[in-house]
């Protein structure tokens, strides 16, 4: 029997090895905690077939190794991150070379895990990445990264949109309610870096950041990636007018809706029952109130009917979608999206738009949204919409959030 030690620097290894003496051989006991941490990214990456979100896969697989303590967690989690941000690069390497490979080009910072099992690359972490790639012991190209840019919706960079998937995006929240100046003085007195945007009212702030904790007052700020709160420009509500957001989920349209216009006139509705009791949870902690929720399928044959002769002076159609725009938080999607997906997501928005556009009251406006940098899903569905009805594009586009480590979206308004 092993003993267990307390011992920081090789505390993991010693315990790693005690609970799986039965499968491990010797070797395990001499390797480093470092190395551990590469066996076991490898593990994950062995057993992640891609049917559930990584870091629910993360979540089960450290449950299931529970002698794990919360930075060995984060280093295996950062490694199989990294390895997947890199998308198809290196498929012939071997995967722990392809993992070293990820903390190269995503840590910007030397760091003891390359200083363990890569020292000659751990000095080059702060170099531009094109010397970093240079490294490597296969070509680092774009397409590489994110082979799917002959599917690019106009106006988005390429070359910038692939790289941008070596970075994890920052997480932002909208501030409500004229509370900036409490925010930030919370903000700052726990010594949080943030950034305010020339709005005044969207904030990013680093990943990983307890916001719910540093600010524990929710009517104060709503979490949203900067690029959705950007959608809201389109909406441009009257008081009293009726509104309908027909993709709700948990609402974050709805609230930035309602924060703009609170005498509007609101309908939700999404088809999971679930997330529309999360949107209720939601609107009461952000003090929303009035308006009515109900659970729809807007492709269902008997749909249109169920409306009556309701007719809305705005509908929001916030579209399921590949949300290959956040995929810089889901890198583990580039590997397993398929390209025929993408086909399958508009005519899931065709069917959509096509039984919505019918209760846009004349005059209205339809806001028709996607997190997805695909132009089948964009540009492609608005042409439809136009092919389909009266409704003509007046304004929006994509909305590039890449160059502010934000998520990309596209966003029109038709009417
Ligand atoms: C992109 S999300 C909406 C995000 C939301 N507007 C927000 O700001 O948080 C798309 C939503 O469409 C819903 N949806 C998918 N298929 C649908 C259908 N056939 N009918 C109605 N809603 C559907 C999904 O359940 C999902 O919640």
């Amino acid at each position: 029997m092993i003993k267990i030690s307390e011992d920081e620097s090789n505390g993991f290894c010693l315990r790693f090895f005690h609970l799986t003496c039965t499968r491990q051989t010797s070797l395990s006991s001499r390797m480093t905690r470092w190395e551990n941490y590469l066996a076991s990214a490898e593990k994950v990456i062995g057993a992640y077939a891609g049917s559930l979100p990584l870091h629910h896969f993360l979540k089960a697989f450290f449950k299931e190794h529970p002698y794990m303590g919360g930075r060995d967690r984060r280093w295996i989690s950062q490694l199989v991150y990294h390895y997947f941000r890199l998308g198809q690069w290196g498929k012939s390497l071997p995967v722990s070379e392809r993992v070293i490979a990820g903390a190269l080009l995503c840590e910007t910072a030397p760091n003891d895990f390359l200083a363990a099992v890569k020292p000659a690359w751990n000095e080059h972490t702060t170099l531009p990445l094109a010397d970093k790639a240079a490294l490597l012991p296969a070509v680092l190209t774009p397409d590489a990264v994110f082979p799917f840019s002959g599917e690019l919706s106009a106006g988005i960079d390429a070359n910038t949109y692939a790289y941008t998937m070596l970075t994890q995006p920052r997480l932002f929240i909208r501030v409500r309610n004229n509370k900036l100046d409490k925010v930030r003085q919370l903000l700052d007195n726990a010594a949080v870096a943030y950034e305010v945007f020339a709005n005044n009212t969207t904030v990013a702030l680093p990943n990983g950041t307890k916001i719910e904790v540093i600010v524990p007052e929710k009517s104060w700020y709503e979490v949203q990636d900067a690029s959705s709160q950007q959608t809201g420009a389109l909406f441009s509500p009257a008081a009293q007018q009726r509104w309908w957001d027909c993709c709700a989920a948990s609402g974050g349209k709805s609230i930035l809706l309602k924060d703009q216009q609170p005498g509007v006139q609101l309908l939700v509705s999404d088809v999971r029952r679930s997330i529309l009791e999360n949107l209720q949870q939601r609107f009461a902690a952000a003090g929303v109130k009035n308006y009515e929720a109900r659970v729809a399928d807007l492709t269902a044959e008997h749909f249109p009917a169920s409306m009556g002769s309701r007719q809305f002076d705005g509908i929001i159609l916030d579209a399921p979608c590949s949300g290959s725009g956040t995929w810089g938080r889901t890198p583990e999607s580039i590997s397993f999206f398929k390209k025929e997906e993408i086909q399958k997501y508009q005519q899931l928005q065709k069917r959509i738009a096509h039984n919505v556009v019918p209760f846009v009251k004349k005059g209205g406006a339809l806001i028709y949204i996607t997190c997805s940098v695909f132009k089948q899903e964009n540009e492609d569905v608005v042409k439809y919409i136009e092919e389909i009805s009266d409704l003509r594009k007046q304004e929006g586009g994509v909305i590039a959030g890449y160059d502010k480590g934000a998520d990309t979206m596209y966003a029109v308004r038709l009417s």
